[in-house]
């Protein structure tokens, strides 16, 4: 479909020179343009359908981007990034180099804030409003968040700041009833209610919510453009008892009671406001309207069909793996639970929860929650498996420490999403978990090499009952091996030789094991003997294995995917501690990501970038002897 109106707007400029009554043209264009542009990177479709209406019609009342407008996540930016400049690159989105899949200062003056993780965006708005004011500007400050993530808990604590701060910050609740999953809590339930049954407050009920608060608004204009009536609501809402004016229930997908509510909000003086807009996941493309979750993320499409292109799967994805595992283990013993915080599609706890619907607690966007409600049940006997993605956890790093480690509570870490994850990019990479969970007393870490040892660790959770133990694997698919027929927990801080060899040994930490198996042969082709060890744990260190290799190798290299201050660390205070680098003759090394922020790439490019890859590896090993690799000798 040709886009005609959409091809003369570059910037929000040329926008806001439109007659009102060809922005709804606009947006059927642009939501063409997302549709079209998605089917061909794949990437977040549901939620920026949703917003098509919503986001022509912000830009279009508010100068953006001296008015700063801030989206939560940013997973539903794309059809603003269109209309803000990045048209021309619309088709780069999550690919090497290209356009990032959600919000970034870096890429654009009309993306004030950055985001990924849910729940930031009032926070951030409010931290926005306030300093306009100390500076005695005059913009506004739009913040958008969805209804799934005003279940964290930190949405609460920026409105509770918001009420008692009185500054002028608008917030957009985009109500569309749905997180990734339909969304769960009584938050959500809440939010029906002041829906209820799908009717609206139509722009004469919007217009007396208002006219009763903010002097500036005018009732007469907006109540003429009033197209139906409908009996007028006059309860207090929740919002309004934090402190904030409250206008809607609205449809947000009509731009006729959009566009006067905006222009009012926008006008007026006081503050905070939020504006409860009701929307639809996956608006105007049926295969997405059908099926909301399916369509939230996806990969290529065909546009005509829906159909998204899938890659044939070679191994099990370790998601599955995992929650399959988890299955068994609770067939054995009932006091293991599993608990998401509103991921259960993406951990694999969906499939436990149709197994053991009464054992599975999906608790919204809440991973701080998540670990402590957890770490209650661990208090009275059960086994609860908090699965959570490893960049996601990062929010619940005091619980952790202090309701979970300092306690001692045998709470289950099942951490995916472990290592770099490609298209999400550096927000979503899994760097850091066994640097923060390794430095706490009484914590296990370990991460599987493959999906059979990911079986095993599984099976080592259930049985460690001493304390928290967590378990890190990457996403996506396995490497293929034979998966084991039950699970049989592995020895506490004991680690595999998985080659032997007597001039180099690899220590690999997690899946990078088959880059070093890779390596290794490469290595014995060039002359080097060479040992690979899977270490399991980088916690407790198999402290063992590890001064054994180091007594008996020329070089010792530790290969993770994490950051620094994890398992390499871990290794080298080791032999550090134990002498084993006072004799002068080891050379030690260890393989860490780099210390920055890595673009979204393909994983396995990605782990290229960082050296973490077999060629990098041999590359490690030959600066370590301090030579050049030599030709491999001929087979
Ligand atoms: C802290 C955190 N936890 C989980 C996620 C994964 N996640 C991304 S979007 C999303 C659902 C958000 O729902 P909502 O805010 O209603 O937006 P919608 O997709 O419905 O537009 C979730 C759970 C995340 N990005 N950040
Ligand atoms: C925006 C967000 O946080 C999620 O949608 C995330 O992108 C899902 O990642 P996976 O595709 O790895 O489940
Ligand atoms: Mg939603």
């Amino acid at each position: 479909m040709s886009t005609p109106l959409l091809d003369t707007i570059r910037v929000p400029d040329d926008l806001r020179q439109l007659p009102e009554n060809q922005l709804r043209q606009l947006a059927d264009e642009l939501r063409t343009e997302t549709i079209n542009a998605v089917s061909v990177t794949g990437g977040h479709l549901g939620a920026g359908l949703g917003v098509v209406e919503l986001t022509v019609a912000l830009h279009y009342v508010f100068d953006t981007p001296r008015d700063r407008l801030v989206w939560d996540v940013g997973h539903q930016a794309y059809p603003h990034k269109i209309l803000t400049g990045r048209r021309d690159r619309i088709r780069t989105l999550r690919q090497a180099g290209g356009l990032s899949g959600f919000t970034k200062r870096m890429e654009s003056e009309y993306d004030p804030f950055g985001a990924a993780h849910t729940s930031t965006s009032i926070s951030a708005g409010l931290g926005m409003a306030v300093a306009r004011d100390l500076e005695g500007k005059t913009n506004n400050v739009i913040a958008v968040i969805g209804d799934g993530a005003m279940s964290a808990g930190m949405a609460y604590e920026a409105m509770n700041n918001a009420g008692a701060m009185h500054s002028r910050l608008i917030v957009i609740l985009n109500d569309n009833d749905m997180s990734i999953a339909p969304p769960t809590g009584a938050m959500s339930s809440y939010l029906a209610r002041l829906v209820s049954g799908g009717t609206y407050r139509s722009i004469r009920e919007a217009a007396k919510q208002l006219a009763k608060k903010l002097p500036t608004f005018f009732y007469e204009k907006a109540a003429r453009a009033e197209e139906y009536a409908r009996g007028f609501w006059t309860g207090g809402t929740m919002f309004e008892e934090l402190g904030f004016y409250y206008v809607g229930p609205i449809d947000g997908h009509n731009l006729d009671h959009l566009l006067p509510i905006l222009k009012n909000v926008r006008d007026s003086e006081t503050g905070p406001i939020l504006v409860h807009v009701v929307t639809q996941k996956g608006k105007g493309y049926p295969p997405a309207e059908a099926s909301a979750d399916k369509y939230h993320g996806v990969a290529t499409f065909d546009v005509v069909t829906g159909a998204q292109a899938k890659a044939k799967a070679n191994a099990p994805s370790y998601t599955k793996v995992f929650g399959e595992s988890l299955i068994k283990e609770a067939h054995k013993d009932d006091k293991i639970v599993a608990i998401t915080a509103a991921m259960p599609s993406g951990t694999g706890i969906d499939l436990f929860g149709k197994e053991f619907p009464t054992r599975t607690f999906d608790v919204g966007i809440a991973e701080q929650h998540a670990v402590t409600f957890a770490a209650g049940m661990a208090t009275e006997g059960y086994k609860p498996f908090c699965a959570i993605y490893s960049t996601f956890l990062q929010r619940a790093y005091d619980q952790i420490v202090h309701d979970v480690a300092i306690q001692n509570l045998p709470v289950r870490f099942a951490l995916d999403r472990a290592g770099l994850v490609g298209a999400d990019g550096p927000t979503h990479a899994g760097s850091f978990d066994i640097a923060y969970l390794g430095c706490l007393p009484n914590m296990v870490v370990m991460a599987a090499a493959d999906e059979a040892e990911l079986v095993h660790m599984v099976a080592t959770a259930a049985a460690y009952d001493d304390g928290p133990i967590a378990f890190r694997y990457p996403r996506g698919e396995g490497v293929g091996v034979e998966l084991p027929e039950k699970g049989v927990p592995l020895t506490i801080g004991k680690g595999r030789i998985v080659r032997e060899g007597n001039r180099v040994a690899l220590v690999s930490l997690g899946t990078r094991l088959a880059e070093s198996l890779k390596a290794a042969e490469d290595l014995e082709a060039r002359g080097l003997s060479t040992t690979v060890a899977d270490a399991r744990f980088a916690k407790p260190l198999d402290e063992e294995l590890i001064l054994r290799l180091a007594r008996e190798h020329e070089v010792l290299i530790t290969i993770e995917e994490g950051s620094a201050g994890g398992f390499g660390a871990y290794v080298l205070q080791l032999l550090s501690d134990k002498g084993a680098l006072d004799r002068g003759t080891l050379k030690v090394r260890s393989m860490v990501l780099p210390d920055v922020f890595l673009d979204h790439d393909k994983p396995e490019r990605m782990y290229a970038t960082a050296g973490l890859d077999a060629a990098g590896i041999v590359t490690k090993v030959f600066e370590a002897l301090g030579r050049q690799a030599p030709h491999k000798a001929r087979a």
